[in-house]
């Protein structure tokens, strides 16, 4: 593993995630990957297709079960956790396919959606989320199966947010977008980030993240290979070139 000389994350790290390894069936897929995540930063995890960054994700949302390793937050091991845990402990999970209740109107997917964080924090409420994403506002009688692939991404992501996460992982939120949703999305992130919320970004595309992130790691065939800040990723050429689609 190489990475800068300044590290990922200085300071306070909310979410750790130490030497996991994880299979389906009997194929290894990730091999003792570690990442580290400060509190109120964005860490870009950045990779080819096929290079592990969903398993990642779905590792520590509990989807994919590690047979090695920890995964900590806040100190609290939650490795092998049910998912259902998992968000208890205040990790907020956006997969990739957006998973929306089609039947169900914008609004009752929010509601559905609606918990209190774990330190009994109520900060997102359906006034608020109406603020931040005024799409979903004009649309909240709309049944969600009739909203655009864009729209129900946001959904996906507002619907998370209800939950009150401290760590939200976002895996691939650009993925399969028009250029213009993907710079409403790029922006939305950057609007969370200001509320202190902490993510963790799984990204194909290292250019969306830029001015998004600060930290960056890239894995790589399930290994981490790199990390460090994302400026740093930015200007290492031989890194991207040789890891990431650029
Ligand atoms: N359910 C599964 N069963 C078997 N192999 C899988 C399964 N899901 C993913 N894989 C394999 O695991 C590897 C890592 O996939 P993963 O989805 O984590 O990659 P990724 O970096 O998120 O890529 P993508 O951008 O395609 O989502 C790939 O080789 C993939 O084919």
């Amino acid at each position: 593993m190489t990475g800068g000389t300044n590290g990922s994350t200085a300071g306070d790290v909310i979410l750790k995630v130490e030497g996991i390894d994880v299979f389906y069936g009997a194929s290894k897929i990730l091999f003792g990957v570690d990442l580290e995540v400060g509190r109120g930063r964005t860490l870009a995890l950045l990779g080819r297709n096929g290079a592990g960054k969903s398993t990642t994700m779905k590792a520590i949302a509990g989807i994919a079960r590690p047979r090695k390793g920890s995964i900590t937050m806040e100190g609290q091991n939650l490795a092998g956790e049910r998912p259902d845990i998992i968000a208890r402990a205040g990790i907020g999970y956006v997969p990739e396919d957006r998973q929306v209740f089609t039947m169900h109107s914008v609004e009752d997917n929010l509601l559905i959606g609606m918990k209190k964080g774990i330190r009994g924090q109520e900060d997102w409420t359906l006034e608020r989320v109406y603020d931040t994403f005024p799409i979903l506002a004009r649309m909240k009688d709309r049944r969600a199966g009739l909203m655009s692939g864009g729209e129900q991404q946001m959904l996906t992501i507002a619907r998370t947010l209800m939950g009150n996460p401290d760590v939200l992982l976002l895996d691939e939120p650009s993925e399969g977008l028009a250029p213009i949703i993907v710079q409403a999305i790029g922006d939305l992130i950057r609007t969370l980030r200001e509320t202190g919320v902490t993510i963790v970004l799984a990204e194909q595309n290292m250019h969306f993240c830029l001015g998004i992130s600060e930290d960056a790691a890239v894995i790589d065939k399930g290994h981490i290979v790199y990390r460090d800040t994302i400026a740093g990723l930015r200007a290492n050429e031989e890194v991207t070139k040789r890891y990431l689609a650029i």
